[in-house]
């Protein structure tokens, strides 16, 4: 359709999303729009920042929406700047160019004229001979190169093969200085920018001219190797010597010398930091530092000595029991106690040995030991505050506890609403926090949680170390374990009976492992169907067909599996399954997004943590209204009892849920569960990967695949990521190394296996003053150390493989 043009002053901003600055406008028109006779019109497209009151230069085409009516869709647009005397005056003196009032202003105009804009747009270089303060001149040139319209700059970024997406991630950064920036270095984008890697970067860098040895690009390929041990792996660090031959992968060139000076500019500059053998991006390495450190203050802040005699909790643990009618174990006892008389402590344990029940047990007897009354429990600064980080494990702990209880982004005010601030964050008080599903907690989120505590008295993190580590970077509650510096009480024996109890028992057997004998053979409640890849697709359709023969609900089947590609991959088995479980009826409403076809009834998966309209990464839903024609919202579902809207451009961060990857089914239950494991996975397959899947399922497990791939995963230990946090808890709170071992002999008290780390025996120094020691480091990588054998990057190369996720797409 042929291109038409018109002027528009901008009334108002009816609709916006931020992810790619898709917007909706009001415009008055003020030059006609060709074959329309209209005052005003709704304007559509990707916009930069806007002025309300500004007049913009609009190219694109009418359409018809068929609520809305006659619109028009820019698709590119550019401000109109004044030019008339006293409207310029105004425009300089406005708030985009503070520092310039009106004298300032009319120096502008006698110096350059009305087009004075326009002069410094095309010349930069006038500003210079202006008789303005350096300040002022700042000022003008960052608020005409803000001016620089979106479009235009989408443009140029296009012409160096830059995306839409990512150009708007680049504007939302640098804004008018986008284009400068890149040009200047497009290898400093790494890390900054979403979607853009060091392959983009040198695309450029390569039109640009840049050397492939040009320090800028050694830099880009440092930070892409530490950018993606990130994001990828979940790592916090990586071995220099990795370091040094990945990068050197990506850069193809020859020798280290060059790599290491890029290394020291970058710690230098304050990006990386280098400890001992190891290489941070220096965000990520101070992140650590600071959660040692709050834990340090949590801990020295708070009472060292036992509160509470062994009398008193005794006999509130009876009172406690005989409420629940249950008699809690040893173990069980112990941790109890430990939550009471501890600011930090820990409980680990798979599933069905009492963790719920043990938080219960804690609460019941604080609740005894502080004599408060029920309804202070349910007051606006509530005694006891627990959490989860996904909604359902936080329904559940409520559900047992009658105690509210609300994820970590709600309990921290995260998020919610427009104002919501991660640097006001809502301060944690009262007796007791409980956070439950610990493994999942990754350590941004870890960060923000404890920075909030303020006088919360005792602090207990609960969880099953076994399982996957946390979807973002680190590997939290298995290094506050690992650091020995908390009492820890480790929960073996299984209390659940009952149907799914040859479930449990198979996973506390894979993590023993103990499992290869019991895996392939035929219980109550699971079994293993062997099949190669080609298989899996209809083998996976002949059980579900199965299930709902045999009277199972259709929301009660959940397909696990590893990966999203392939015929058994989860694309390709939500395709079937949603033929099966929801079949197409050519009539009926649905919407298209991403190759997926989304229609009621459909079960749903959110793949990004939403916290405004409080939904999370992995929560399932389903569809119960879609409106084709509505933008902004055509699609409502029901997440765990909550209707959700969401509009055309939220549609990015769901897919179909019939199959679902293991990783995003952590911290979910469901009645049956269909896992399919092949060779073809063979990079994931781990015993923690086997280990989470098989939790899952409540009742019913149904394996199928290839034996080779389960037994792989048996075999293979799992959570394996780099980290530096245990090292850096035990340097602050000064545990020593060898009382590790003393530690373990001494205090281990078992019980079926159970035990129970106290650290009473250990040199943990409650009265010492905060310090840093030992957590601040900066080592100049020479050549030298690299060459000397200290740092060695021939050192495992044979090993080394550069893994295909490890490459940018
Ligand atoms: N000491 C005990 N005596 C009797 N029953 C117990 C005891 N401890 C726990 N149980 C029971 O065992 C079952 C599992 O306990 P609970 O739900 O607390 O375990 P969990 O570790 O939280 O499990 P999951 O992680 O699977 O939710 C429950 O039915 C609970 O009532």
């Amino acid at each position: 359709m042929a291109q038409i043009e018109f002027n528009g002053r901008l009334n108002s901003i009816v609709f916006e999303n931020n992810q790619d600055l898709f917007k909706i406008l009001d415009v008055d028109v003020l030059t006609q729009i060709p074959d329309l006779d209209r005052e005003d019109i709704r304007v559509t497209g990707n916009f930069g920042d806007l002025q309300i009151g500004a007049t913009y230069h609009f190219i694109g085409e009418l359409t018809v929406h068929p609520k809305f009516g006659q619109q028009f869709k820019a698709s590119s647009y550019n401000s109109i700047l004044p030019h008339e005397e006293s409207s310029l005056i105004k425009y300089l003196s406005s708030d985009r160019f503070p520092g310039i009032g009106k004298k300032a202003a009319e120096k502008i105009i006698d110096e350059l004229g009305t087009d004075a804009l326009d002069v410094i747009k095309q010349n930069p270089n006038k500003i210079s001979n202006l008789s303005l303060t350096s300040k002022q001149k700042d000022v003008l040139l960052n608020g005409i190169n803000k001016m620089d319209s979106f479009s235009d700059i989408v443009l140029k970024l296009a012409k160096y093969g830059i995306r839409k997406k990512v150009a708007a991630n680049i504007y939302k950064v640098y804004h008018g200085e986008s284009i400068k920036k890149l040009e200047a270095d497009p290898y400093s984008l790494i890390g900054e920018i979403r979607g853009f890697g060091f392959k983009s970067a040198d695309t450029i860098g390569q039109e640009l001219g840049i050397p492939i040895n040009d320090p800028r690009r050694l830099k880009g390929a440092v930070s892409q190797v530490l950018e993606n041990a990130l994001a990828q792996e979940g790592d916090t660090y990586v071995e220099l010597k990795d370091l040094l031959t990945q990068a050197d992968d990506l850069l193809a060139i020859e020798g280290y010398d060059a790599l290491a000076n890029a290394i020291n500019e970058l710690q230098e500059a304050g990006k990386v930091v280098i400890d001992g053998e190891k290489a941070a991006l220096s965000n990520v390495y101070n992140l650590e530092n600071d959660i040692a450190r709050d834990l340090q203050r949590l801990v020295n802040t708070r009472p060292s000595v036992k509160k509470y005699s062994d009398k008193e909790i005794e006999r509130a643990i009876e009172k406690a029991e005989k409420l629940l009618k249950i008699s809690y174990d040893e173990t069980q006892k112990e941790a109890i106690k430990n939550a009471l008389n501890n600011p930090i402590s820990i409980l680990t344990g798979g599933p069905g040995t009492g963790k719920t029940t043990i938080i219960n047990g804690i609460l019941l007897c604080l609740q005894q030991l502080e004599d408060i009354p029920t309804a202070t429990l349910y007051s606006n600064d509530p005694p006891f505050l627990l959490a989860a980080p996904t909604g359902r494990a936080a329904k559940r702990m409520g559900e047992v506890t009658n105690v509210s209880a609300k994820t970590i982004h709600r309990l921290l005010g995260l998020g919610i609403g427009e104002n919501s601030n991660i640097s006001d964050l809502n301060e944690l008080n009262g007796e007791i926090l409980i956070v439950d599903e610990m493994s999942m907690v990754d350590m941004f989120l870890f960060k923000m949680l404890i920075e909030s505590i303020d006088t919360t008295k005792h602090i207990v993190f609960v969880g099953d170390q076994d399982q996957l580590p946390s979807v973002g970077a680190g590997n939290v509650f298995s290094d506050l374990i690992a650091s020995h510096a908390f009492p820890t009480t480790r929960l073996k024996f299984i209390h659940r009976q009952g149907d799914d109890s040859s479930i449990i028992t198979l996973a506390h057997a894979i993590n023993e492992e103990k499992a290869a004998n019991i895996i392939f053979s035929k219980t109550q409640n699971y079994s293993f169907i062997p099949c190669n890849s080609q298989q899996i697709a209809p083998a996976i359709e002949q059980i579900v067909n199965y299930a709902l023969k045999k009277g199972f609900d259709k929301d009660d089947i959940q397909v696990l599996g590893a990966m999203y590609a392939g015929s058994g991959g989860i694309n390709n088995l939500n395709d079937i399954l949603q033929n099966i479980l929801n079949p197409k009826d050519a009539q009926a409403k649905h919407l298209k997004a991403h190759n997926e076809v989304f229609k009621i009834g459909d079960r749903i998966l959110q793949l990004q943590n939403n916290p405004e309209k409080d939904i999370y990464n992995g929560q399932i839903g389903k569809i119960i209204s879609i409106d084709e024609d509505n933008k902004t919202e055509c699609l409502v579902a029901n997440f765990d009892g909550r209707e959700v809207k969401f509009g055309l451009k939220d549609l990015a961060d769901l897919t179909r849920a019939y199959a679902i990857t293991i990783h995003k089914s952590q911290g979910s239950e469901f009645p049956l569960v269909v896992l399919n494991l092949t060779m073809q996975n063979y990079m994931m397959l781990r015993r923690n990967l086997l280990y989470t899947a098989i939790t899952r399922a409540e009742k019913n497990l149904v394996m199928v695949g290839e034996k080779r791939a389960y037994e792989m995963a048996l075999n293979t230990s799992g959570n394996d990521r780099k980290t530096d946090l245990t090292r850096k808890i035990r340097t602050l709170l000064k545990i020593k190394d060898t009382d590790d071992s003393k530690k373990k002999e001494k205090s281990t008290i078992s019980k079926n296996e159970q035990t129970i780390e106290t650290n009473e025996q250990t040199s943990l120094d409650l009265t010492s003053e905060p310090s840093d020691e030992g957590l601040e480091a900066e080592q100049i990588l020479t050549p030298q150390l690299i060459y000397s054998g200290k740092i060695d990057p021939m050192i495992g190369m044979d090993n080394i493989e550069l893994k295909p996720h490890m490459i940018e797409k």
